[in-house]
């Protein structure tokens, strides 16, 4: 099979069965990763009461774990989740929004990973190096360097972890220790719209959802997000029609190219 029939057999396998995709996401984007998730077939909750997480992973495919808004109740709720989809073997990603920028994102990091090993972790240049605890420049939570900048430490981090590593940017890497994969897609009005990238970290939740290949299932995600991209940047004026256009491109994409 070629390697775009294999990315669209991952697109078809998750339309077909709409895996439910746990959320513990931030407030900023909660609304458009659901809608996002929605848009490409996937069914999204967003749920992080202490009380009710481990229920929810129960009866949901994969977990995401997105610390962009942290507290404590959340960070609480996060531990208990991970530790119950490790303990039913259900695939998760985390996405280290803005690690660097305070002692409290880069400590909440270090606990998220060693309570259980993410299968993938997404995050932009800034947040790769930052977590690979190699010197960067986080500022807030964009990324001040290029994704190519990051391949090392994205490689120091994924042979430590023996998982996949995802730098997000105008080139997307998604390495492992055997293989390093390349998404090239996209417009640089992606990076001007907040959530961009949590959304690319929500929709790999829901490829590792349906294909264990969690490798293949990254490389897939940010095809998606590539694909929708380039289509919604055509026909938009500025990043307000560019965010709606987004969702549309994503519910109407047939066919990755
Ligand atoms: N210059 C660019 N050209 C093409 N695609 C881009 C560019 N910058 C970002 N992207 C795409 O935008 C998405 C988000 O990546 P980005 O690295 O901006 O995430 P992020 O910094 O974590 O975003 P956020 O924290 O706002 O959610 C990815 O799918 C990435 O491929
Ligand atoms: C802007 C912002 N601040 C905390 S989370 C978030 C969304 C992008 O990650
Ligand atoms: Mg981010």
């Amino acid at each position: 099979m070629s390697e775009i029939n294999r990315f669209n057999y991952v697109l078809t396998k998750l339309r077909k069965t709409s895996p439910l995709v746990h959320n513990i996401t931030n407030y900023v984007v909660m609304n458009n990763t659901a809608n996002a998730l929605l848009s490409i077939g996937a069914s999204p909750v967003m749920a992080h009461a202490i009380e009710e997480v481990e229920d929810i992973v129960a009866i949901s495919s994969s977990l995401v774990i997105n610390m962009g808004t942290l507290s404590k109740n959340w960070v609480d709720a996060m531990m208990l989740a991970i530790t119950k989809a490790k303990e039913l073997n259900k695939p998760f990603v985390f996405d280290p929004v803005g690690v660097g920028a305070s002692t409290y994102r880069i400590e909440t990091a270090k606990n998220i990973i060693s309570r259980a090993t993410p299968n993938v972790i997404r995050g932009n240049a800034s947040e790769i190096m930052a977590l690979a605890e190699i010197t960067s420049t986080t500022k807030g939570v964009d990324s001040t360097v290029s994704s190519d900048a990051a391949i090392a430490a994205a490689q120091k981090l994924s042979k430590e972890l023996n998982n996949t590593v995802v730098i997000s940017g105008a080139t997307d890497y998604i390495i492992t220790q055997e293989q390093i994969n390349e998404v090239s897609d996209g417009h640089p009005m992606m990076s001007k719209i907040t959530g961009m990238g949590c959304t690319a970290t929500a929709i790999i939740g829901a490829c590792i959802a349906v294909e264990s290949d969690y490798q293949l299932a990254s490389t897939v995600a940010m095809k998606i997000m590539g694909n929708a991209g380039n289509t919604a940047a055509k026909i938009s004026q500025g990043t307000g029609s560019f965010e709606m256009n987004f969702l549309d491109s994503l519910s109407n994409l047939k066919e990755l190219q």
